[in-house]
């Protein structure tokens, strides 16, 4: 018997399966539109889920789960005061989007070290979580796909019949859709930056772990990604504390 874990993010669905033993092991990845296409082969006994993108996007999980035939017990996981050594920053606790929240519990129970988690999927969250498991806080921003479009929205004379699907870190646009995207990916690359930044000069941490998650962070300049770990499976690692202890 197995253990389901799902993230399910504001684009992407992403689960695992959790043996007997613990051990946790990547199912799928896919969109919302693509999820009835998916099918459940091992026996499983239990769901946990992460969910941050509301209700309507919880029932297409909860009616896909229905489909699969057997009775799941399904333990949705929210945000906590503390949980598995992690102290939240929110004076709301579960005002913290669950992955957010998870993420941590996944690296501060893999290393207890001060630590930086950059996820760049629909927003882009950085959070400070230091050696003893304290949640400093975080940010939120728009992720990179939300950056350009909220440029085309407002801009009528910004357009983007690109040639290129990304833009590109360090790099300098000579059209207004290659200026868009160029511009997008190194606001992210900015915001990662300044993230460093505020760690090294404003928190003096110097041994610290950095983690990447996120379909974007490909999109980083090679010199940003050697400084990090690319982790984009530490919600389900966070899930996995939970789905063990119950
Ligand atoms: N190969 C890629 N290279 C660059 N960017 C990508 C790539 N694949 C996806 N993205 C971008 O990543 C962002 C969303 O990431 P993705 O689709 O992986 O969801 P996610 O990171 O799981 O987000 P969420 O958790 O919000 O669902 C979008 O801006 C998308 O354009
Ligand atoms: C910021 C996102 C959208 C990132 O997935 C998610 O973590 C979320 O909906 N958070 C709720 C608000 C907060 O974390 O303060
Ligand atoms: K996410």
């Amino acid at each position: 018997m197995y253990k389901l874990l799902i993230d399910a993010g504001n684009t992407r669905i992403k689960t695992a399966l959790m043996d007997a033993e613990g051990h946790v092991e990547p199912l799928f990845n896919t969109t919302y539109e693509d999820l009835p296409n998916e099918s459940l082969k091992p026996t499983i006994s239990a769901v946990w889920l992460a969910a941050v993108a509301g209700e309507v996007r919880s029932n297409i999980i909860e009616s896909w789960l229905r489909e699969q035939g057997e009775e799941l017990k399904l333990h949705e996981v929210h945000s906590e005061q503390f949980a598995f050594g992690v102290q939240n920053a929110y004076s709301t606790p579960e005002n913290l989007g669950v992955d957010r929240w998870l993420a941590m519990l996944g690296a501060y129970n893999e290393q207890q070290k001060p630590t930086v988690i950059v996820d760049a999927g629909t927003a882009i969250t950085v959070d400070w979580v230091d050696e003893n498991g304290k949640h400093l806080g975080g940010w939120i921003a728009p992720g990179v796909e939300l950056m350009k479009q909220s440029v085309l929205q407002r801009a009528p004379k910004v357009f983007s019949d690109a040639t290129q699907l990304y833009g590109r870190a360090n790099q300098l646009g000579t059209s207004t859709p290659d200026g868009l995207l160029d511009g997008c990916v190194n606001n992210f690359a900015g915001l990662v930056r300044q993230a460093l930044h505020v760690t090294e000069v404003e928190l003096d941490w110097f041994d610290y772990r950095l983690i990447y998650s996120g379909g974007s962070t490909p999109l980083l300049s090679n010199d940003l990604k050697r400084r990090g770990e690319m982790r984009s499976e530490l919600v389900l690692q966070g899930l996995a504390l939970y789905a063990r202890d119950a």
